[in-house]
């Protein structure tokens, strides 16, 4: 069994450390705040993030290097936000070769790096090549249920990937492995910005016809941009693309879906971001995706109207018939016809 150090104790960072404690593994949950650290110890609970009772095996800890000391994996679930101050710290207190994961799904706004990319320059100890990302169609309320959930783990070192699959795989936890590090990550981020137009789309009470379409529309966008960074077109056909599109547009669970329906209702997004108290990644997700578009010359309709409404007060109505009234085209683009030649379709 392995030593297991998670860095991030909201909801993701509990949900899979009850994960890697059902495997038998001595998990080691680390957060930044000393209170939570004893209520964890003392209660078995962290019921801040997640309604659920935690295994003994799980132990919360405040200093980084102890709860990092001799592991055999560390998992970085922290917002996108504090990757890379996170990551500083890990760099300084890393005291071995471990296996390093990470779970969150954002894109930084101006650098547009992704979140191996941050990890990989904050840490001197750490090749991009060797870090796995774990993402897929996973609330975390669920996987504390030990409800069934699936996921894909991908590294650009399939070795890495299948020991990270080994790690976390259980009857209710199937772990699948990729090697598209990028698509993985473009896949995991890209769906918050369409996950909060599907709740703004739910909020000004439009139907399951505007949400199938968003949720096939924002698809397509999506590849567009992900397959011009070069990730593999397919990738966003698996769980990390339209899966977790499924996942987080249908459910009251996600975050970006509940602050997406606040916005659609005619709340402000300040005071939607108070309410929420979690992290609602799509927000800095829009900023990141739109500047990309611009920069890859990439068209992304929806992001584009998601970015408006966002920071631009534009209303969502106008942002909706904005978008039902572009220029006529066809509906499959070069993207999807490409692929429609290659595999003889
Ligand atoms: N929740 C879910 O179901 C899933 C979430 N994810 C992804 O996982 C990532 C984390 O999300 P999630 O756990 O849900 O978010 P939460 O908002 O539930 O929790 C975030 C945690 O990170 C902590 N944190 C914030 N900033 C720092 C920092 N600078 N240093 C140390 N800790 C910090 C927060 O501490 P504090 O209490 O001080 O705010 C909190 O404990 C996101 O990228 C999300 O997209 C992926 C799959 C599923
Ligand atoms: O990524 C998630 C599920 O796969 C969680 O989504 P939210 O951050 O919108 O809750």
């Amino acid at each position: 069994m392995a030593k297991v150090a998670v860095l991030g104790a909201g909801s993701w960072g509990t949900a899979l450390s009850i994960v890697l404690a059902d495997n038998g593994h001595e998990v080691r949950l680390w957060s930044h705040r000393p209170e939570q650290v004893q209520t964890i110890n003392e209660s078995n609970r962290n019921d801040r993030y997640l309604d659920a009772a935690l295994p003994p095996e799980i132990r919360a800890y405040e200093d980084m290097g102890e709860a990092v000391r001799g592991t055999d994996a560390v998992v970085i679930v922290v917002p996108t936000k504090a990757i890379r101050e996170v990551c500083r710290k890990l760099d300084d207190v890393v005291d071995r070769k471990t296996s390093i994961v990470h779970a969150s799904k954002g894109i930084e706004p101006v650098t547009l790096k992704r979140v191996s990319q941050m990890i990989s320059e904050e840490m001197r100890q750490c090749t991009y090549e060797d870090i796995v990302v774990l993402s897929g169609p996973s609330h975390a309320e669920e996987v504390a249920m030990r409800q069934p959930t699936t996921v894909t783990v991908a590294s650009l070192n399939e070795e890495e990937a299948r020991l990270i699959q080994d790690l976390f795989i259980n009857e209710s936890f199937r772990v699948y492995t990729s090697t598209d590090l990028l698509g993985i990550e473009f896949g995991g981020a890209l769906k918050n910005i369409i996950a909060l137009g599907a709740g703004i789309s739910d909020g000004l009470g439009y139907g399951d016809n505007a949400k199938a379409a968003l949720i096939t529309r924002g698809l397509a966008e999506i590849s567009r941009l992900g397959t011009s960074m070069g990730a593999n077109p397919l990738s966003f056909l698996g769980l990390s693309g339209v899966g977790d599109l499924i996942v987080t547009c249908t459910s009251t669970h996600s975050r970006n879906w509940r602050a997406g329906n606040l916005l659609g209702k005619g709340n402000r997004l300040d005071d939607v971001l108070d309410e929420m108290g979690m992290v609602v990644e799509g927000v800095r997700t829009v900023k990141a995706a739109h500047q990309f578009a611009i920069d890859q010359n990439v068209e992304m309709p929806i992001t584009s109207g998601l970015y408006q409404i966002l920071f631009e007060e534009k209303t969502p109505k106008d942002v909706v018939e904005q978008l039902m009234n572009r220029t006529k085209r066809e509906e499959m683009d070069d993207l999807a016809k490409q692929l429609m030649e290659r595999y003889s379709c």
